[in-house]
């Protein structure tokens, strides 16, 4: 088996950056973040840097890397706290030049959040300011959460730690989780027609009766969040591909942190049944964890006058309508490594708005200690409500010749191309199937609705052009993409979704 990730193909990636590159590309580099992820994952306390120089001493073997990291001699990573910090507010930190205290600058806020810093949130405020996200403390009457909490942690003695296979290497993810659908119809559609990174899901579970009961009180808050987002932040008007349409959670993920070692690694969860610009709605229950957002930073230039050897790369580089400028909050190149963490105290709701999966990462680490909740002890429950879209059934989307349909996603690692979507195969993470080199560039509508889709059938030729040019005449390894299906990154902790 070829090596999935080499010092040599990241050189090659890193020549490629401005021309004749492709979405494969762009997957494969992020191969190597999904296998640093699920390291990440099973070894909180080593830091990415040195979890990336073992990887690359073991040829990108993942089970090798995890095995010679148990003799843990390598650094710790810093600032691994108790999930309870003191800070209760960033306006208290903004000082005005007359030294009175204002509303905080974004200014400071990209200070306090550079590189190697994590900026903690608690105020509603700051949140909805400095990242895509809102939050409702106390969102649930009291007696509702405790409801829904113990029915939750009855629930999840029946969860299971997510798990996949890596190569050779079976991967588990580090908490357990339970998918749930409004209605029977929709479980077996579930069970039957999704593909969750190419294997069908077969827990699929029916709202319980407090989720159901919940749900309502979701929709009708989310709702009037995208409303007030749209009004304070966006100037009035919906971001392009978002949906106009209410937002309506007819399914739930559910997952549960059985004590302060439980995680999530940084991940980004999937837009495939979603469509672009998704919004989540994720309710806390329970102990309190630190939420940890950062930005996905635009790509870095690195010309390369010469690298025009493909076709593909001559297309492109004419193609103006896809060399895409970042958004204006995510001008600054090199920005974006900066952690913030957001705490989620038990009954909040954080809203991830439109902006949030396309260009930033969340994550849930490991903490040193929690505060114990008098009803769920040392756990968390956290349920993330989402709307699958009906024009994002699996029916209307492509589907690749190999007969799996393909998952969507969104160009990160390329200025070229930076920001558009594309729809790409999975079979090759299923064991025992050929790796399917489909790929086609997503079209939609203002309102993020597909076009130009011939429903289920496959468009081989275009692909294979597509890829002939600029994917498969670079040794890319669509192996790579083994990790978590809502996530291009999440390192496989998500398997199933
Ligand atoms: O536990 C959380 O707050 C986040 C969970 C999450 O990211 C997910 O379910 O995709
Ligand atoms: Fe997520």
């Amino acid at each position: 088996m070829d090596a999935f990730v080499t010092r040599k193909k990241r050189k090659a990636c890193a020549a490629q950056t401005t021309s004749g590159t492709s979405p494969a590309d762009d997957a494969h580099e992020e191969s190597t973040d999904i296998k640093l992820a699920i390291l990440s994952s099973l070894h909180p306390h080593v830091d990415q840097e040195a979890l990336l120089d073992v990887l690359l001493a073991h040829d990108g073997d993942v089970e090798a890397t995890s095995r010679a990291l148990k003799a843990p001699r390598l650094p710790r990573k810093p600032g691994l706290g108790p999930a309870v910090a003191a800070q209760s507010s960033l306006r208290s930190f903004a000082v005005s030049s007359s030294g009175s205290l204002s509303s905080p600058s974004s200014k400071r806020a990209k200070v306090l959040a550079r590189k190697g810093a994590t900026l903690h949130l608690y105020d509603p405020l700051d949140i909805s300011e400095h990242t895509p996200c809102t939050i409702i403390h106390n969102f649930l009457p009291a007696e509702d959460a405790d409801l829904l909490l113990r029915e939750l942690l009855e629930e999840s003695k029946t969860f299971e730690k997510a798990t996949f296979k890596l190569f050779d290497n079976v991967v588990s993810s580090p908490h357990t989780s339970a998918f749930y659908v409004g209605s029977y119809k929709e479980l077996q559609e579930q069970k039957h027609e999704y593909v969750y990174n190419g294997v069908r899901m077969t827990d699929v579970r029916t709202l319980t009766p407090q989720l159901e009961r919940v749900r309502a009180r979701v929709q009708e808050a989310v709702n009037r969040e995208i409303q007030e987002r749209i009004r304070t932040r966006y100037g009035g008007k919906k971001l392009k591909y978002q949906s106009p349409d209410p937002w309506i959670p007819n399914a739930a993920f559910v997952n549960c942190y059985n004590g302060p070692h439980e995680s999530v690694g940084w991940h980004s969860d999937q837009l495939t049944y979603l469509g672009p610009r998704a919004v989540i709605g994720s309710l806390s229950l329970g102990v309190t964890r630190e939420f940890r957002v950062r930005r996905i930073p635009f790509p870095p230039a690195t010309p390369d006058p010469n690298n025009t050897t493909t076709a593909a790369a001559a297309v492109n580089d004419d193609d103006d309508e896809h060399h895409q400028p970042p958004p204006a909050d995510q001008a600054g190149e090199g920005q974006g490594d900066g952690q913030i963490a957001i705490h989620l105290p038990h009954n909040s709701l954080l809203v991830m708005h439109a902006e949030m999966q396309e260009g930033w990462k969340h994550a849930v680490h490991p903490a040193a200690a929690v505060d114990p909740h008098p009803v769920a002890g040392a756990r968390r429950i956290n349920v993330t409500y989402r709307h699958y879209r009906a024009g994002f059934h699996p029916r209307a989307t492509p589907r690749c010749p190999c007969g799996v349909p393909a998952v969507l996603r969104v160009v990160t690692r390329r200025r070229q191309n930076w920001g558009r979507y594309f729809w790409m195969c999975y079979a090759g993470n299923v064991p025992g199937r050929e790796a399917c080199a489909f790929f086609r560039w997503a079209e939609f509508d203002d309102d993020g609705n597909p076009v130009g889709m011939t429903g289920a059938q496959s468009d081989a030729s275009e692909v294979k052009a597509e890829e002939g040019a600029g994917g498969n005449d670079r040794g890319v390894d669509r192996g790579g993409d083994r990790g978590g299906d809502r996530g291009n990154d999440r390192g496989g902790d998500r398997r199933r979704r």
